[in-house]
């Protein structure tokens, strides 16, 4: 079998790290080249914690490109990166898997646009945790039946966007089957600001950042009598990694824009 041929931005990052481990340890995967904006000319297996990985580093994205031949980029940057990798890699023929948050809804429509334009597969997925999907899904299931909801995503401290991907990602599969609907007091007033939470289309999201936590989330739905909470819990980053896998495999055999995993899981 072919090796698929992936290279990762933001190697030395908590995902990177793990993703560059499991593309390593991968027999059909094969890590062709890093992008990181430090160590520029190195190569991966000079930096601690990755010795006998070789990968050269590239901080410039389109010369890492054009000297290398890559079928897949792996993304866990930040957004603005994340975004400008997407788009250029698109653009070189490589289809992305992007497991970087806090994209706008503009990002998502430009992203999905240029797939169309290429006839290239990309794979948007705010959370890769299988657990994690099907906590969405179930939250979906569960709207159903009970329209009245409000999220908690807690993560830790060093989180850069708030809420997370996943709370948006669960907004939005929520408000597929949901009816609008106003929640609370019709006449509720925050005196401190912020104290209800985000509003994303009627639904309240709760942000949580601590140290000590690694990405977790509960969905409560509340009813006559009865709440019913949906969690789903990260302890560790390598919960993301078969995620990862099975976006990269998947992307490899797409021509269109995919946001979020339980579009590829069977
Ligand atoms: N989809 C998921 O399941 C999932 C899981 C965890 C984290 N995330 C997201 O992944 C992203 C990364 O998370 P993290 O915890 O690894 O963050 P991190 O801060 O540990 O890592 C980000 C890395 O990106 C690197 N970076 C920044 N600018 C760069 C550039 N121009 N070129 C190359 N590298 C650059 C940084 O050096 C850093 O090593 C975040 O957006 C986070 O929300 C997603
Ligand atoms: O560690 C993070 O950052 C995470 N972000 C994702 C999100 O924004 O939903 C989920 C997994 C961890």
């Amino acid at each position: 079998m072919e090796k698929i041929k992936i290279v990762i931005a933001g190697p030395r990052g908590r995902m990177g790290k793990e993703a560059v481990k499991l593309v390593n340890e991968t027999e059909h995967f094969q890590l062709i080249a890093v992008i990181d904006h430090k160590n520029d000319g190195m190569n991966l297996s000079d930096l601690e914690g990755f010795s006998g990985i070789v990968a050269p580093i590239y901080s410039n994205l389109e010369e890492c490109f054009n000297q290398n031949q890559a079928d897949v980029l792996i993304d866990l940057t930040t957004p603005e990166v994340g975004m400008y990798h997407a788009r250029t890699a698109l653009n070189y023929g490589i289809r992305p898997v992007v497991g970087t948050t806090g994209f706008t809804k503009e990002d998502l429509q430009e992203l999905n646009n240029l797939c169309e334009e290429k006839g290239l597969g990309c794979i948007i997925a705010p959370n890769f945790a299988i657990g994690a999907i099907l906590m969405m899904k179930f939250s979906q299931m569960a709207a159903k039946y009970f329209q009245d909801v409000e999220i908690i995503e807690l993560h830790h401290d060093q989180k850069l966007d708030a809420p997370s991907g996943t709370a948006v990602k669960t907004v939005q599969m929520i408000s597929e089957v949901r009816d609008s609907k106003q929640q609370g007091h019709p006449q509720e007033k925050e005196t401190i600001q912020g104290a209800r939470g985000a509003n994303i289309e009627g639904m309240h999201v709760h942000s949580v950042r601590l140290p000590g936590l690694i990405a977790h989330q509960q969905v409560m739905f509340g009813a006559d009598g009865q709440t019913l909470t949906i969690r789903h819990d990260s302890y560790n980053r390598a919960s993301f990694m078969s995620g990862v896998k099975v976006a990269v495999e998947s992307v490899m055999k797409l021509n269109l824009f995919v946001y979020g995993l339980e579009n590829i899981l069977e």
